[in-house]
Parts: structure tokens; C-alpha cells; sequence
């Protein structure tokens, strides 16, 4: 059976006091089992927080960092940067980053790779925009991601990275993917993953769906076959909507 992870992606939000309180709040609520509950936060706040987080059923991730291992990148974090602190995850090619921050398939690939080189578990983003899905293009453009996100990996990295589909038109609008939508991605997402290794593999991805996910749609979402978690911005920035999502995927 795959596991549940429910991650909030806090995007560029909260204060260091408030990221801190937030942990406070929900580590104790954050119920041991299947589901793994996880908080995406700013670099600057990830020591802090990795702290908190310890002997707690809550994981710390970041929301990106560089491939290359040091050198002269004004700026940029590195894989074994974040692996030094504690960090477990690292959120890989978020729509915002490949539209504001010019992240490209490549580079999510070098990502994705140095992610394993370095023990964190890779959450690769992937979506398409409302013109995409207009066209009818969804498919094209998410296997397309899925495929060069995962180039060069073996099986056994592929089976442990986790899939985050986000639909671009769902993000922070309140336009919720139906869940049956959201679904035939994931499940065609999946398909795509075994062409590339084998069912065996795909049946052990783990596919989130992101999109204004909120309390009230998280059952229904999660009761999908090929959906095991979501990735949810806006409502996980508030301690009790971030506890009633993890709970949600304990049911
Ligand atoms: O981008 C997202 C998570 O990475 C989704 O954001 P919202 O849940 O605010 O729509």
C-alpha cells in the first residue's frame, strides 16, 4: 500500500516566530501511521524548524535548491547544504518557479538527480496551464514533465520520488480540479511512469495533487485511486486546517 503524505507548500510566507508557532501548534496533533505530513518551508527558516520537528511525526522540506554540490552561485543553496540541517524533502520545478524563475525541464532533471545524491526524497511539480488544458495538451505536457523530470534515474529512484501534479489553473484561484479530474492525470501520470520502468515501480509512486486543496475537498480527493496526498499552499498555512488535511489521509 503507498502512503499518504500531505505536504503544505508555504510558499514565501510567515515570519520566523510564526513558522515556529505553527510547529508548535500542529506536532503534537500530527498523528503517527500511513500518513506522512510534511511543511515546505523558507530556507531561512528551515533550522528552526528542523529543531522543532525532531522526534515529531512531522517532516521538514525545502522549496527548491541548486543541483551543483558548491561553487560560485550567488544565492543558491545546495543539496548537501540542506542535508546538513536535517532536511529530509525538497520541493523540485513548482509551476512558480519554472514560470518566475525560469526553471526549465533540464534543470528539474539535474535537481531531481542531485536531490538522490544526496538522501533528500525529490517532490517534482508538474502541470499544466489552462491554455494547455483547452488544447487538449494536458497529457502531452505532464508525461513530457514527468519523463525528463525522471531521465537517467534508476528504478528504485524513480519508485521513491514523489509526483506532485498541479494543474496551473488550480493554483491559488480557488478552482479546485474535480477530483475525478485530477484523478485521470494521476492515473495516466502513473501509466507514463511504467512505460518508462515497470508497473511494479509505478504502483509505488507516490502522486499528490495540488491545487487549492482545502479541508473540505481533501476526502473526496484522496479516496481517488491514484491519488496518495496532496500539495496544498494557502490552506496549510493555518495550524488547524494543515492538522484536519493530515487527518483527512489517516481515515
Ligand atoms: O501551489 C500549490 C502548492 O504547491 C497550491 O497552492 P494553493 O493550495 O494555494 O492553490
Amino acid at each position: 500500500m503507498r502512503k499518504v503524505i500531505i505536504a503544505g507548500n508555504w510558499k514565501m510566507n510567515k515570519s520566523l516566530a510564526e513558522a515556529t508557532d505553527f510547529m508548535d501548534a500542529v506536532t503534537p496533533k500530527t498523528p503517527d501511521g500511513n500518513t506522512e505530513a510534511i511543511v515546505c518551508a523558507p530556507f531561512v527558516h528551515l533550522p528552526a524548524l528542523v529543531e522543532k520537528a525532531k522526534d515529531t511525526n512531522v517532516k521538514v522540506a525545502a522549496q527548491n535548491m541548486h543541483f551543483e554540490e558548491s561553487g560560485a552561485y550567488t544565492g543558491e543553496v545546495s543539496p548537501a547544504m540542506l542535508t546538513d540541517i536535517g532536511v529530509t524533502h525538497v520541493v523540485i520545478g513548482h509551476s512558480e518557479r519554472r514560470e518566475l524563475f525560469a526553471e526549465t525541464d533540464e534543470s528539474v532533471n539535474q535537481k531531481t538527480k542531485a536531490a538522490f545524491a544526496h538522501g533528500l526524497t525529490p517532490i517534482v511539480c508538474v502541470g499544466e496551464s489552462l491554455e494547455q488544458r483547452e488544447a487538449d495538451e494536458t497529457m502531452d505536457v505532464v508525461g513530457g514533465q514527468v519523463k525528463k523530470a525522471l531521465a537517467g534515474l534508476s528504478d528504485e529512484q524513480v519508485a521513491q520520488t514523489v509526483i506532485a501534479y498541479e494543474p496551473i489553473w488550480a493554483i491559488g484561484t480557488g478552482k479546485t480540479a474535480t477530483s475525478e479530474e485530477a484523478n485521470e492525470v494521476c492515473t495516466k501520470t502513473r501509466d507514463v511512469i511504467a512505460d518508462i520502468t515497470s508497473k511494479d515501480i509505478a504502483d509505488q509512486v507516490v502522486i499528490q495533487y495540488g491545487g487549492s486543496v482545502k479541508p473540505a475537498n481533501i476526502d473526496e480527493l484522496l479516496s481517488q485511486s491514484d491519488i496518495d496526498g496532496a500539495l496544498v499552499g494557502g490552506a496549510s498555512l493555518d495550524p488547524e486546517s494543515f492538522v484536519q488535511l493530515v487527518e483527512a489521509g489517516t481515515k
